[in-house]
């Protein structure tokens, strides 16, 4: 306070970390007791040797894992901004922020989605000459620029309006969708009638699939679709739709307005675009042009802004003058608006934003996780960490004042041709990494391996809310992508493994390899939920029996981790139902999306594949999204991963049926088996109750998303064969 310093945030350690730290110490020494137990009781003969090595390398993987995983709980950390503090000193110097908004799709991401974000971002509050957004359209779709247009003309209105009655969330349909009609004002019913007007303007447009005659005539913007043949192929396609210089540019109670930016950048079939990251760097390099905001936030087109105080949040961090210099970005944690009760995707990955990023938090900072991400310009532009780095708030205002709406745009357009960045540092040193399709894992990385640190900003209401995938495919298809991603990144010349050292701390490190080698866990857990049930069939133990004191560690380590993982899930406010959804779909895709991550990275490291960019659809038929309310997994698609997750689980059916049967045979009965084999039947048994959607959805469904019959009696084949082979050949 002495020299005029006021704080602008604080951080606070978590309660009950020597507890926890003393209850892993105990796992451990758990761990450690089932290796030895490995490596004691070896078996002599060669088949027996062979499965019992395999047991031990995924038992000492899955240890190896468990010990990355305490690195986030070993320090975790929670952060509180003090916005008043922030008007009271610096609201004179707020830097410009520019807002990035990017869309790839018109069919998985409808413009009136998109528009909506537009809306709420351009709400915040926030000086509106200091704001910017900017819409990149990776699919130069003309419903696109046409629906901006028509959010360009409602946000006239729906500014002020947010503005005065200070509403929340900002987000139009949100908004709506929050407030019961009965009790609307007289301005909010005229609010709201002209957005369903808007609204469906833009649907209609949509589905007709052009834009209306009259439009496209009397405004100059759609000239440029002249030269479009394909998404993949068009000139650059620039449109200031709101200059924020212009005196003119106000809403209806003469306010200024933010500035709007529409962009499609230049798509040539010869240039690669780099998906995302290739947007993201046109917009950079763009908005330098027009705003050159310092702070840049980045937002995928579903994630509208939930809380018009976000920015200011993020500004607490990145402007506390004696710890802000060092932070090179603020992350928040992705919320989705979609999720249902029990969460029967996991889309939440609550432990991931709950637990594990404030542990990071502690060690050095977050990942940056692609929306909802506060930067520097000048650090995701490349700058150098140095100790000495002070930014000076007051002095820079480059915005270009200079250049007429024609000129400026002529000169911006030049920026966003693929041509641009040949013989450049774009993408290597500059802007948002090439070549990984987790371009923002390997982007936040790389900033930090230079030595600048990041924040986790998790306030009470979320800042940004999505929409999650809303079917078991899509949700394995993402995850393949963000899992073969993050494997790249270790094998790349960023990896926490090999690099990084002395720049990141070892905690952070390990955090980093959590996610890398979330590939690598496919094959100790495939081995775990095939062999064990296949040698119960067989009547083989492989682990310790009632009798053994070896019980011990194994039911602890089990028992005590599992527990933990459930204590953890509730607090961080989840279900019982949701915790035991979020083992079932972990499952899932460390067998499916992982596996296949896996082998895909292993091609492309030989040169035979390419990864590419999925889009996540961000709309649901209906009948999709009314099983998706009543919590019922959605199959309804042949996918080699369903083939791999069905045959698995009908493997284990069949193992736990053929034992029952053996058992009830032989005169020794259940409670030998019981005796002999403890572990095996618990692993089969829930697995196989783990599994029960699976089956239904096999079996005893007859909806649209139950999973298509061929594929049930391909995996019902191959679950067959793996037992016989099995049980009398091996
Ligand atoms: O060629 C492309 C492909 C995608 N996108 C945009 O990228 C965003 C994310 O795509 P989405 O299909 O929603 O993927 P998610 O898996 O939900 O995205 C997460 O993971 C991505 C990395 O895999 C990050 O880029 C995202 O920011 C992060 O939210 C969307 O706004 C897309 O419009 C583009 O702009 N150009
Ligand atoms: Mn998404």
């Amino acid at each position: 306070m002495e020299s005029g310093y006021l704080q602008l945030f604080e951080t606070k350690e978590a309660k009950g970390r020597v507890v926890y730290r003393v209850f892993a110490a105990s796992i451990f020494v758990g761990i450690c007791l089932i290796w030895s137990y490995r490596v004691k009781f070896l078996p002599e003969d060669e088949g027996g040797r062979w499965v019992w090595l395999g047991l031990f390398a995924a038992e000492v993987w899955f240890g190896f894992y468990w010990v990355l995983t305490q690195a986030p709980r070993w320090n975790p950390i929670h952060r509180l901004t003090f916005k008043h503090n922030l008007s009271k000193r610096h609201e004179g110097e707020l830097p410009g922020v520019d807002i990035f908004v990017c869309t790839a799709d018109p069919d998985m991401e409808p413009p009136a989605m998109v528009i909506s974000t537009v809306l709420s971002v351009m709400a915040y509050d926030y000086p509106p000459e200091k704001l910017s957004v900017y819409l990149s359209d990776d699919a130069g779709s003309e419903l696109t620029y046409y629906a901006l247009m028509q959010a360009s003309q409602f946000a006239k209105h729906w500014i002020p309006f947010c503005k005065k009655f200070n509403i929340q969330p900002r987000s139009p349909p949100a908004y709506f969708d929050s407030q019961s009609s009965d009790h609307l004002g007289k301005e909010e019913v005229f609010i709201q009638k002209l957005y369903k007007e808007m609204e469906s303007r833009i649907n209609t447009a949509v589905e007709l699939g052009r834009v209306p005659e009259e439009i496209r005539s009397s405004s100059e913007g759609f000239s440029q679709w002249k030269s479009y043949v394909s998404r993949r192929d068009h000139d650059t396609f620039l449109q200031i739709v709101i200059d924020g210089r212009d005196p003119k540019a106000t809403d209806v109670e003469g306010s200024v307005l933010p500035t709007l930016v529409y962009l499609a950048r230049e798509k040539r079939p010869q240039y690669f675009h780099n998906f995302k990251a290739g947007a993201m760097n046109a917009l950079l390099r763009v908005s330098s042009q027009i705003s050159n905001g310092q702070i840049i936030l980045n937002v995928d087109c579903d994630m509208y802004s939930n809380n018009s105080d976000a920015i200011r949040d993020a500004l607490c961090f990145l402007m506390d003058e004696e710890k802000g210099h060092e932070i090179a970005y603020v992350q928040f944690p992705q919320k989705f608006n979609n999720v249902m009760k029990n969460d029967i995707y996991a889309s939440t990955l609550r432990v991931i934003s709950e637990v594990e990023f404030p542990g990071l938090d502690g060690s050095g900072g977050p990942l940056y996780i692609g929306t909802g991400c506060f930067h520097r310009r000048d650090v995701l532009c490349g700058k150098k960490y140095s100790k000495k780095y002070r930014n000076d708030w007051n002095s820079k205002n480059y915005r270009n004042f200079k250049d007429n709406v024609t000129e400026l745009e002529e000169k911006s357009k030049q920026l966003a041709n693929c041509s641009y960045e040949e013989n450049t540092q774009w993408g290597k040193e500059m802007g948002l990494r090439y070549g990984c399709p987790v371009e923002d894992v390997i982007t936040g990385l790389s900033i930090q391996s230079q030595g600048w640190k990041s924040v986790y900003c998790n306030p009470e209401r979320g800042a940004f809310l999505g929409v999650a995938p809303t079917s078991l495919i899509q949700t394995l298809v993402q995850h393949k992508r963000w899992s073969e991603g993050d494997f790249q990144i270790i094998l790349s010349r960023y990896s926490p493994v090999r690099c990084a050292r002395g720049k990141i701390s070892l905690g952070l490190r390990m955090g980093y390899c959590i996610y890398c080698l979330w590939a690598v866990n496919s094959l100790a857990t495939l081995y775990y939920s095939i062999i064990p049930s296949v040698y119960l069939l067989k009547g083989v133990p492989l682990f310790p029996q009632v009798s053994s004191p070896w019980l011990i560690p194994f039911t602890y380590v089990i028992f005590a981790k599992y527990a933990a993982s459930l204590v953890e899930f509730l607090l961080a406010g989840g279900t019982i139902l949701g915790w035991w959804n979020e083992q079932r779909i972990w499952l899932y895709k460390r067998t499916s999306s992982y596996l296949f991550a896996l082998i895909d990275t292993v091609l492309k490291t030989l040169g035979l594949s390419n990864s590419a960019f999925v889009i996540t659809a961000k709309v649901t038929d209906q009948e999709i999204s009314q099983r998706y309310e009543k919590e019922i997994m959605e199959f309804g698609a042949s996918s080699p991963m369903f083939t791999i997750i069905a045959t698995i689980s009908l493997v284990n059916v069949l193992c736990f049926l053929g034992m029952l049967k053996k058992a009830v045979e032989s005169g020794s009965g259940l409670v030998m088996t019981f005796q002999t084999m403890v572990l095996q039947v618990l692993l089969c048994g829930i697995l196989v109750l783990i599994n029960w959607p699976l089956y239904q959805g096999l079996f005893f469904r007859t909806d649209k998303g139950k999973m298509p019959t061929s594929l049930a009696i391909k995996s019902f084949i191959l679950a067959l064969a793996t037992c016989i082979s099995f049980s009398f050949l091996l």
